[in-house]
């Protein structure tokens, strides 16, 4: 592996570094893999699509925990409080959670890059489509069953809505801790930008099934950094065992194969 520019990481790196991602560059056989680099000047407006409709009810919100690869908020999706419709999307999809992927500093960290730019962290709002499935482990198998919000986090002023998060980490520290967490409206980390950029992927962790309709926002929010310090200091490992830093829970960029990413502006 020669590393042309090591601050710039590319795919042989964390190949190589990369102990995480144990699994396939890939899935045998997959076409709609994610996360993909979205090269700004390739990407086509589509005049036809709808800006995104964003309704969270902040009640539905239930508990923040560590599940050994990210931190997560969980949502009680049963039923359609919490919501998001339009944009590339045919049905309304119900919000089960949010997560994010950061990396060790801040050069890299981000699942998706814009013009093979990495930002420190991105976030995912994760919704499924309770519409045409009766449950979210079904819709997790269908190729329209999952819509992902995808929103760039950069260094920069201070994020007041997510201290409230960041204040809750040091008691989920550990992999598999989890604390209530009563209110909190994820809008509040979406940006009001309405740009984004829509394609066909996948998960990007197992089991990578190739049901998300992933919804890119153009516009990142900024954080200072300590808060990114903070997700720097949960944990993979469980209370007792070697500690081993929460970082880097990013996968490699995937190949575009046959596909376009649209854009919703010009
Ligand atoms: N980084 S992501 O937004 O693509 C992502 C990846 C995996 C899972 N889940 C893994 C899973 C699903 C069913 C069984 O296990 C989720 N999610 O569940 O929101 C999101
Ligand atoms: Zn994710």
């Amino acid at each position: 592996f020669t590393f042309s520019n090591i601050s710039e990481p590319d795919s042989s790196f964390f190949l190589l570094v990369h102990p995480l991602w144990q699994s396939p560059l890939s899935i045998p056989g997959g076409t709609r893999q994610s996360p993909i680099n979205i090269q700004w000047r390739d990407s086509v407006y589509d005049p036809f699509l709808k800006p995104l409709k964003i309704s969270y009810d902040p009640s539905t919100c239930l508990h923040i925990w560590n599940n050994g690869y990210s931190f997560l908020v969980e949502f009680d999706d049963s039923t359609d409080k919490s919501i998001i419709m339009g944009g590339p999307l045919e049905n309304q999809y119900r919000l089960k959670q949010f997560h994010f992927h950061w990396g060790a500093i801040n050069e890299w960290g981000s699942e998706h890059t814009v013009d093979s730019k990495f930002y420190p962290a991105e976030l995912h709002l994760v919704h499924w489509n309770a519409v045409v499935y009766p449950t979210f482990e079904e819709a997790v198998m269908e190729g329209n069953g999952l819509a992902v919000i995808g929103v760039f986090l950069k260094l920069g002023k201070h994020h007041e809505g997510l201290q409230t998060l960041v204040d809750a980490l040091p008691a989920i520290k550990h992999k598999d801790t989890i604390i209530e967490f009563d209110v909190f409206d994820p809008s509040c980390l979406i940006p009001s930008c309405p740009d984004y950029w829509t394609y066909a992927g996948s998960l990007t962790t197992p089991p990578l099934t190739e049901s998300v309709t992933w919804i890119i926002k153009k516009k990142p929010i900024e954080v200072d950094e300590n808060q990114l310090e903070a997700f720097r200091m949960l944990l993979f490992t469980s209370d007792g065992e070697e500690e081993k830093r929460m970082v880097d829970n990013f996968r490699p960029l995937q190949p575009l194969m046959d596909r376009t990413v649209r854009s919703s502006f010009q």
